[in-house]
């Protein structure tokens, strides 16, 4: 085949030599000149071949030629002589006549000279052209345009990078996740991979139990996104001027964040000498109270709040504590426990346990609820303040904020009461109010404990004055009046009409007024009324579930490029390693050095620091995906340089890491957890 491939080659230069030289040898040959054949007449010859088939009939199905003097047959359906079958089987061969249309200057007619391997080389047929019956080409090496199909994205399998064409290990770019094929091909059907991890078959085992199969979505094959782009969700992009873009974009809002940084802060905060006892397991007790003022009206005992983190399982809780309780009957938090530990709503304090304790010095009952860090309570919020300040009338509260008050605690009670419990303690200083006009019920089921034995009311009776109380709330909120001098409640209605809409005045209306005897309501009932607010509420808060969701995606790239950069810290500048010298400073972890210095300490010509957190990202997120980027890495002497792939910088930084690990006795971080 080899022979056949030079010879086709060989007779192709020696054809085209004289058209070429002419051209000043640069361009191919037509080969339709070549191999239309019927410049007899032209070329002086004058021998007529009319029972000769043109060979440009046999090719294109016409000759350009037919009425310029192509002496040759151009009627397919007129049977030619032997001898013309004969000529016209030899396809292309030496003997054929060149043909020069009437009035082209011809050069001279030279006699070729093939060798005996040029003459017996297989007819030429053009590709893609001619008769459709063609014999695929053994020319696989040659450049056919004719045979590259066009690219068609279509299910791309991860497990067999052969069947998606990336096996071009020497091709300009070939995609670095075909070099997945044997993590690929470990995997479970679903495809499901975790990026982040280094040993990609060890997880394979543990894909299918830890990512389960979602039903809605088809068990097919995976293609893998461009994880060199730092590309987080494109949405929710706040509308900001260039000059601001540089780092807010990469970023969660700096309120956000300074929000989130306080709360950690309050949930980390001790005090060493509070004087405030260890209880069985809970220690590093806080005080949450804000005043020293005993106050026993919410409860009937005197009760106090503290931060407490959980011995058994590190978390935080809010511990409230009522003084000087004497527990009766030990089924009293029995019961009551179990009915409100199924109470899971988002607008009340989830309550854990609730035990006894003699280390405060008298006999105290505390319940443990969900921590909620630098909560205030409505009354602190919107009352204490004004209340304060007597210079100052206090401010009304919007009417959406009343609203989403009303639309949460509307919440809280359904979930309470369809699961016939009451919520009891519904005031304004045992509401929490934690960021974004959240607000959550606290202390339920205190009361539920504290009078076990001595209350006779039925549930429905309790629920009954839930709904009352909930009115009074807002009222109270609504006109800035402390629920203990909300006496004429008849005037508190009116004022409403003067600040908000009829239908809040109505809804509270409808809450504060008890039902007529022999009717009863029902907060179902409430909230057939305030459908269009919950509607509203509900949207506000899916808008504002996707906007965290936006910021949450940002930070998952991050959290691809902080993971890198740790690692990369963990290797360069390490000095030795288990006996070899100086160890992050040869072999593969000088250029990982160097890497380091082209990521985060570039300068500009004049020496200036380049502190391009785009660089910076960008690198990180092509380092993680390994690709095939060439990076120029210099010495800080300018003595080396090296050209190197991000991929062959990734396998540096893998082995190199690896050999840590390998030399550390906790194992790869993160490994456990
Ligand atoms: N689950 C909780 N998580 C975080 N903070 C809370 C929690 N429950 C209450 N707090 C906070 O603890 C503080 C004290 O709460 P508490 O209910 O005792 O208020 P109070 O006004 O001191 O009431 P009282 O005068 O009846 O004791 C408040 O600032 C409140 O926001």
């Amino acid at each position: 085949m080899a022979a056949t491939r030079y010879a086709s080659n060989d007779l192709r230069r020696q054809v085209g030599s004289p058209r070429s030289k002419a051209r000043g040898g640069l361009l191919p040959l037509p080969l339709v000149c070549c191999v239309h054949s019927s410049g007899a007449l032209a070329d002086g010859h004058g021998v007529e071949n009319k029972d000769t088939l043109c060979r440009n009939i046999l090719i294109y199905g016409h000759c350009r030629y037919e009425d310029q003097g192509c002496t040759f047959n151009h009627d397919q359906n007129k049977p030619s002589s032997p001898q013309a079958d004969l000529a016209s089987k030899k396809a292309f061969n030496v003997d054929s006549p060149a043909f020069t249309p009437a009035g082209q200057q011809t050069a001279p007619n030279k006699k070729t000279t093939l060798s005996s391997q040029a003459a017996n080389a297989a007819p030429f047929t053009p590709r893609g052209v001619g008769t459709p019956n063609q014999q695929p080409s053994t020319e696989t090496s040659m450049f056919n345009p004719a045979a590259i199909r066009e690219f068609t994205p279509q299910n791309y399998d991860i497990a067999n990078p052969n069947a998606n064409g990336g096996t071009q290990e020497n091709g300009l770019y070939s995609d670095p996740f075909t070099t997945m094929g044997s993590m690929g091909s470990n995997l479970p059907s679903a495809g499901q991979f975790n990026m982040y991890a280094s040993d990609h078959n060890a997880l394979a085992g543990s894909g299918a139990t830890f990512y389960p199969q979602h039903g809605a979505f088809p068990a097919g094959p995976l293609q893998p996104p461009n994880y060199h782009l730092y590309q987080p969700f494109d949405c929710y992009r706040q509308e900001l001027q260039p000059w601001q873009r540089a780092t807010y974009d990469f970023f969660m809002p700096a309120k956000m964040r300074e929000e989130l940084q306080k709360k950690m802060f309050a949930t980390q905060q001790v005090m060493p000498n509070s004087g405030l006892p260890q209880l069985e397991h809970w220690h590093s007790l806080f005080p949450l109270d804000t005043s020293n003022r005993k106050n026993a009206a919410s409860f009937g005992y005197p009760s106090w709040a503290y931060k407490a983190q959980n011995s058994r399982n590190g978390r935080h809780y809010a511990l409230r504590r009522l003084e000087g309780y004497r527990l009766t009957n030990e089924k009293s938090i029995l019961t009551v426990m179990k009915e409100w530990k199924k109470i899971k709503n988002a607008n009340v304090v989830t309550v854990h346990e609730a035990f006894t304790t003699r280390e405060f010095g008298d006999s105290s009952l505390i319940f443990a609820y969900d921590y909620h860090p630098l909560s205030k309570t409505l009354l602190e919020h919107h009352l204490q303040a004004a209340h304060g300040n007597r210079f100052r009338a206090p401010s009304a509260v919007p009417e959406n904020v009343l609203w989403g008050y009303i639309c949460q605690i509307t919440n809280a009670l359904k979930a309470i009461h369809s699961n016939k419990l009451a919520a009891r303690c519904l005031e304004p200083g045992k509401i929490i109010l934690s960021d974004n006009n959240r607000i959550r019920l606290g202390g339920c089921s205190i009361l539920d404990v504290v009078q076990f034995e001595s209350n006779t009311r039925p549930v429905q009776e309790l629920q009954q004055e839930d709904l009352v109380k909930f009115g009074r709330v807002i009222l109270s909120v609504a006109t800035g009046a402390l629920p203990a001098h909300l006496n004429n409640v008849a005037a508190g209605l009116d004022s409403l009409a003067a600040k908000y809409s009829a239908n809040l005045k109505e809804a509270v209306t409808w809450l504060i007024t008890p039902p007529s005897a022999g009717e009863s309501k029902s907060i179902e009932n409430f909230i057939g009324g305030i459908a269009a607010q919950m509607t509203t509420f509900f949207d506000l808060s899916l808008q504002d579930n996707d906007e965290k969701q936006s910021h949450l995606a940002r930070e998952l790239e991050n959290g691809r490029i902080a993971r890198n950069t740790m690692k990369l810290q963990t290797i360069v500048d390490r000095g030795d390693l288990g006996g070899v010298q100086s160890w992050s400073e040869t072999g593969d972890r000088y250029q990982l050095k160097l890497f380091r210095d082209y990521v985060f300490h570039r300068v500009e010509a004049d020496g200036k620091p380049n502190l391009s957190i785009g660089h910076m990202l960008s690198c990180m997120s092509k380092l993680d995906a390994g690709i095939d980027e060439m990076v120029v890495l210099t010495s800080r002497d300018n003595e080396s340089v090296f050209v190197l792939t991000y991929r062959e910088l990734r396998q540096m930084f893998d082995r190199a890491f690896n050999e840590l690990v390998k030399h550390s006795k906790t194992g790869a971080p993160g490994a456990n957890n």
